[in-house]
């Protein structure tokens, strides 16, 4: 990762993003001419199930990344499935209820690169969202921190440690839970002097999945909090509420 943000830009160019498809480098979260723009590269790729790849947008420079990517997405998956495991088995469901919501294990993945910026604090590094997603594995890449998170609608830092991953609950999981797991709302800072690169792999069901309460949860509660909506749907409804925090979350509460 850290070989291919150091390429030229023409180099990188090969990979840019085009319309109406988010995959390749590029900026994300553009909802109009007016905004500003993160502080930000960014570089999004389809990993999981492997026919959903698009390898015109797989960096063959440096020759290792494919490989590595490879066995990132594998270890992610695996490590992704025993987390989905353990979260249906704290919420006292059947452990493979959840992960049979992530038939083949929809795998994609962000990596960001956030150069330094001299007036910091009046940049954004990413604007604040929440990931719709079930789990996010996000790796802060070169030890700069930088990532926040909203608690009582305060931010607050997050000190990550060395090599481990963040696991950030998304709005799917969510969804599922019947709200028992909160999809945490976070955005990036930037750093005066300081260049930050972070990996963020995501866990999605599948296209034509329907998103709704896991039902054995929606019986023991006596209600569902939110409607049944298509995947597809909900993230048409994500990138049209332009980043507005948790309201595309909100206004599914039924
Ligand atoms: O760079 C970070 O720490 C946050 C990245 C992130 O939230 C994302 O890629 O969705
Ligand atoms: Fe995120």
């Amino acid at each position: 990762m850290t070989e291919f943000f150091k390429q030229p830009l023409e180099a990188k160019k090969v990979y840019s993003m085009e319309p109406g498809n988010l995959e390749g480098y590029g900026q994300h979260f553009v909802v109009s001419e007016n905004q500003k723009l993160d502080w930000a590269d960014m570089f999004y790729i389809m990993l999981r199930p492997s026919d959903s790849r698009n390898l015109r947008f797989w960096p063959s420079n440096p020759p290792s990344f494919r490989d590595s990517i490879e066995m990132y997405s594998f270890e992610a998956a695996k490590l992704v499935s025993c987390l989905l495991r353990f979260v249906a088995m704290d919420m006292g469901v059947e452990p493979e209820s959840l992960l049979q919501r992530f038939g083949g294990q929809p795998q994609s993945m962000r990596m960001t690169y956030y150069p330094p910026c001299k007036q910091a604090e009046k940049a954004v590094g990413l604007s604040p969202h929440t990931d719709a997603t079930g789990l996010t594995l996000l790796l802060q890449a070169n030890g700069v921190q930088g990532l926040q998170i909203r608690k009582d609608g305060k931010w607050v830092a997050i000190n990550a440690l060395d090599g481990a991953f963040i696991v950030n609950v998304g709005d799917i999981l969510e969804i599922l839970s019947n709200g028992r797991y909160k999809s945490i709302e976070h955005r990036a800072v930037v750093h005066p002097t300081m260049e930050r690169m972070s990996a963020a792999v995501f866990h999605q069901p599948c296209k034509d999945a329907t998103v709704g309460p896991l039902p054995e949860l929606v019986k023991r509660d006596g209600e569902a909090l939110y409607g049944l909506i298509g995947y597809m749907d909900f993230i048409a409804r994500f990138f049209a509420a332009k980043l507005d925090g948790r309201d595309h979350l909100e206004s599914l509460k039924s």
